[in-house]
């Protein structure tokens, strides 16, 4: 059957990292921005930042492996603690005083997004999840209630295991998963206004790119660290049929002059 996207409702969905998080001017000035966006919305949010801090407060020595967090059993309680407990209900509680009714959810609740342990051939990742399903019909009686979700980084297995999943393939994942039946629109906001020739010049934004692009400057070193899965995810979800994906800083939600790069195939 033909799918009639004119007849599709629009959601936005909005990821961002800990560089926002961990940067209190640039919370509230995200918070504001994303409260007074128009229509159905749903954020995800990480907090890699946040977590690290802690971890080494308390002793562990954190390390990420291809964008992936190691998590053993104690970093798997400061990871909850701090993504399900701290970040996201002062995130809620934020939305709320904009005026927003916002909730804050992990994977586990209403088995909203149910994973699998990652299962590597030579590297153990510990209590990390890959997103397996996503609970849409429950998701869109949220949004049709207008309720505007806000997910940490936290999902289960449903067996009773929390798993640490990365933000930026939760948010992925949902406009995949929701794209069947919403207009989906994913915005991945972070501290820099757009994906850059040049990482170091913030004058360098690239309007547009694709996979052949990305590629040349994969292989130069223009793009790398986070930059890397996080297009990885992007590709990914417009291939599944996510319709829209921006990646730039937050003032594109509300300045319609502000520079971002979308992404296409
Ligand atoms: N070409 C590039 N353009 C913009 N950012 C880049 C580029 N290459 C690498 N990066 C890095 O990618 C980071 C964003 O990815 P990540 O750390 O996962 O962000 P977040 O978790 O805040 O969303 C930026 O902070 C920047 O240092
Ligand atoms: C498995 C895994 O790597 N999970 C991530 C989840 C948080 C995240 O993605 O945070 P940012 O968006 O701020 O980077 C982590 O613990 O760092």
């Amino acid at each position: 059957m033909v799918e009639n996207n004119i007849d599709k409702e629009f959601v936005t969905i909005i990821k961002i990292g800990g560089n926002i998080i961990d940067n209190p001017a640039e919370l509230a000035s995200f918070l504001a921005d994303f409260a007074a966006l128009e229509g159905k919305t749903i954020l995800v949010h990480g907090g890699g930042k946040s977590a690290t801090k802690l971890a080494q407060s308390m002793g562990l020595a954190p390390q990420m492996i291809e964008g992936r967090r190691i998590t053993d059993a104690p970093m798997l309680e400061v990871v909850v603690g701090v993504y399900a407990g701290q970040i996201n209900k002062e995130i809620v509680a934020r939305l709320q005083a904009n005026g927003l009714n916002a909730m804050g959810f992990s994977g586990a609740d209403g088995n909203l997004i149910l994973s699998d342990k990652r299962n590597h051939a030579t590297i153990d990742y510990g209590f990390v999840g890959d997103v397996k399903k996503v609970n849409t019909n429950l998701l869109a009686s949220l949004l049709d209630n207008g309720i505007t979700p806000v997910f940490c980084a936290i999902t289960h297995d449903g067996k009773g295991q929390l798993l640490n999943t990365n933000a930026d393939t939760i948010a992925s994942e949902l406009a995949i998963a929701l794209s069947a039946i919403y207009d989906v629109t994913l915005i991945y906001c972070f501290e820099k206004p757009g994906v850059l020739f040049d990482a170091e010049d913030d004058n360098s934004v690239i309007e547009a790119i694709h996979p052949d692009l990305y590629s040349k400057l994969k292989a130069e070193q223009a793009i790398h660290s986070g930059m890397i899965p996080k297009l990885d995810n992007c590709f990914n979800s417009l291939s599944k049929g996510v319709q829209q994906i921006r990646i730039g800083h937050h003032r594109m939600l509300q300045n319609k002059r502000a520079t971002y790069t979308t992404i296409t195939l």
